[in-house]
């Protein structure tokens, strides 16, 4: 039970997402890019892991917080080991983020499923083990024939409808597409996908995420028109009173926050000041499960819905042992990549979806991930 390594390793795989300039992805050719796996392993040889980008389990952070707080300590003490490393990123003159502790704590998770033959969600107490899909549409570009236009959009979605999405979720364009943010085109793409898929499947929006105030509520009179679910992440999320205004101002729910510091702690207060309708949280954006699951239990006490932000094994986990949670968001997907052809380094997908768009989450033990340690060891760059 006693932790007595924690290791990083970097390898190489080929994947045709890049990044634009404000993060956001979009597809192009195949190129090689480096991702991390941490390694949490106990003095009777079980191991748990975790994948992330390098830079989040880079040498320093796992010598000077990392390594100081787990190793000689009990793998499932997960909650002090968590609040003690919450604790130390005030003194960590911001080199210990809630990424680092995301990945730490999922690998921990991870070991203590591997270590009973469990996956996580049956650990944590599991509400089901298959969840309905939306499919998430990647940001808009200015490609020809992929998502430059609102007629690409829609011809898209009834790609994603035949599928088995009941679901979908629009990125419209933003920044560094030449024209964007742009209301009236947003509107149009989601009147065309409205349109293309008719009145019964949910559709959603995440917009650009730096309108003004008067610029979200156009758009959000908008989407009210076309029948949509929710709207997302319209405005700067670091003004919470601009969401307050927002969400007293539209009849669409307002879903939040995705981005905005703080872990369960801040989307207290976003519930208590009525900034949104749903709450989000997400194993990336609030420092790992443990405190995701706060989160849900968070707005579970307020009546409240909270959506789960992104794809992996981990957020499916946290999915599937909540019942207040519609969704699993399925993506990023473009028309010009295979969503289902998964990674060069897991032998399977973590979130195999039916015809009928329910994702199943995998019957194996820990984060449900079917790692590939030869691709691994053979693409090592450290
Ligand atoms: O901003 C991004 O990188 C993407 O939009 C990503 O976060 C996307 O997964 C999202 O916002 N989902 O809700
Ligand atoms: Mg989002």
């Amino acid at each position: 039970m006693i932790i007595t390594d924690v290791s990083a390793r970097v390898f190489r795989h080929k994947t045709r997402r890049h990044s634009d300039s404000a993060g956001h992805a979009h597809p192009g050719p195949e190129h090689e890019v480096e991702q991390g796996i941490l390694t949490i392993r106990t003095e009777d040889g079980n191991e748990g892991h975790s994948f992330a980008p390098p830079e989040v389990m880079r040498p320093h952070v796992l010598d000077k917080f990392v390594r100081k707080v787990l190793i000689g300590q009990d793998h499932r003490d997960r909650e002090r080991l968590w609040q003690d490393l919450a604790h130390w990123q005030r003194g960590s003159a911001a080199q210990l983020t809630d990424r680092t502790l995301a990945v730490v704590d999922c690998a921990l998770w991870d070991l203590a499923g591997r270590t009973l033959g469990q996956p996580v969600y049956k650990l944590i107490g599991g509400y089901r083990d298959k969840v309905r899909a939306y499919g998430s549409i990647m940001c808009g570009d200015e490609l020809e024939g992929g998502l430059a236009t609102p007629d690409d959009y829609g011809r898209f979605a009834e790609t994603l409808v035949a599928r088995g999405y009941k679901g979908i979720k629009l990125h419209t364009w933003m920044p560094p597409v030449s024209w964007a943010p742009d209301v009236r085109m947003d509107l149009k793409a989601c009147a065309a996908v409205r349109e293309a898929v008719g009145p019964d499947i949910s559709l959603m929006i995440d917009a650009f995420h730096w309108y003004s105030r008067t610029d979200a509520l156009a758009l959000g009179r908008g989407l009210e028109k076309l029948d949509f679910d929710w709207i997302e992440e319209p405005m700067d999320e670091q003004s919470m009173s601009s969401y307050r205004w927002l969400s007293d101002n539209l009849d669409i729910p307002v879903i939040g926050p995705e981005s905005a510091a703080g872990k369960h702690w801040h989307r207290a207060e976003w519930i208590t000041s009525g900034a949104c309708d749903i709450l989000r949280t997400g194993v990336n954006d609030v420092g790992g499960i443990t405190p995701a699951l706060k989160t849900l239990h968070l707005a579970e006490a307020f009546g409240m819905n909270c959506e789960v932000h992104g794809n992996t094994a981990m957020n499916l986990q946290v999915v599937a042992a909540v019942k207040n949670c519609r969704w699993y968001e399925r993506g990023l997907l473009h028309p010009f990549l295979e969503y289902d052809d998964g990674f060069d380094y897991l032998n399977a997908l973590s979130d195999p979806m039916d015809a009928d768009g329910f994702v199943h989450v995998p019957d194996r033990p820990g984060l449900g991930e079917d790692i590939n340690f030869d691709h691994i060891e053979n693409n090592r760059v450290a």
